[in-house]
């Protein structure tokens, strides 16, 4: 089988607005995400992070160049069934509960409803939801939607996760719960790509990191092997000066 993702001189310009000119969001950018393997997507505001993810879900297409997932195109609809998606804004139905979410979202998996029941109640106890699965999710605060957004990318055990954000807006002990769940899906086999602006989830969690810049790939390797290339000893300083070589 063909590795995991793979993006191959991929350019992306949005549809110019009235009196704007539109710049690429993407520029040709290549990268692969292998089986089993975690990518941090780092990237300054703009950089083209969410337009990826984007593309990797098939809400937008490529103007140039091509993306597979195992050989395959992001078109195709029962790739749908093995992937999970956390969106970076997570919008919830006022009146319905995590439970209601849950059946839902199995239902439009096919997964049986035994299924459903069963990996509803494993993530909703793994991620400290389960006492709190009849209120509606409008009265959670922002780390418990966070979570309950976890449980429903995770509800239907994908193999690949699409993570968008998945630490914002998160206080430290939302961050290290989030934090440990990646570390944990990351022990069990599971493919992710996330993006962030937080250095530090991307040293700790990614076993290979992503630097885009204006829509140009400026670095893809190791936290070592981007300290090595830069000469620096963090990789705050490594992805300044990444973003800062060849800078117009
Ligand atoms: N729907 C859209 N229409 C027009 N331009 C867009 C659209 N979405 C993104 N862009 C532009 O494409 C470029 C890349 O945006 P993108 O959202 O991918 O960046 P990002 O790295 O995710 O940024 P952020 O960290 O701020 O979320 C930016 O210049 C942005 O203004």
């Amino acid at each position: 089988m063909s590795e995991g993702v793979v993006f191959s001189e991929v350019w992306k310009t949005y549809e110019r607005e009235l009196g704007t000119v539109s710049q690429p969001a993407l520029r040709g950018v290549s990268f692969s995400v292998r089986h089993g393997e975690t990518l941090g997507l780092i990237g300054a505001n703009g950089a083209g992070k969410s337009t990826c993810i984007r593309l990797l879900m098939d809400f937008i297409r490529p103007d140039r160049g091509s993306i597979t997932l195992d050989g395959r195109s992001p078109a195709e609809s029962a790739l749908r069934h093995d992937i999970g998606y956390l969106p970076e804004i997570a919008s919830f139905p006022s009146s319905l509960t995590i439970l209601d979410m849950l059946r839902f979202v199995g239902a439009t998996h096919r997964l049986p409803k035994a299924t459903i029941a069963e990996q509803s109640e494993r993530w909703l106890r793994t991620l400290d939801l389960w006492e709190a699965r009849k209120r509606p999710i409008r009265t959670f605060s922002k780390g418990m939607q966070q979570r309950a957004s976890f449980v429903l990318a995770l509800v239907h055990d994908p193999s690949l996760l699409i993570l968008d954000e998945p630490m914002s807006g998160l206080d430290p002990i939302g961050r290290a719960s989030i934090g440990n769940l990646i570390h944990d899906l990351k022990g069990q086999g599971k493919t992710i790509l996330f993006c962030t602006h937080i250095l530090e989830d991307v040293d700790r969690l990614a076993d290979r990191l992503l630097i885009l810049h204006k829509g140009e790939k400026r670095f893809e390797g190791t936290s070592a092997e981007l300290a090595a290339t830069f000469n620096v000893p963090s990789i705050v300083e490594g992805f300044l000066k990444a973003i800062e070589v060849n800078a117009p």
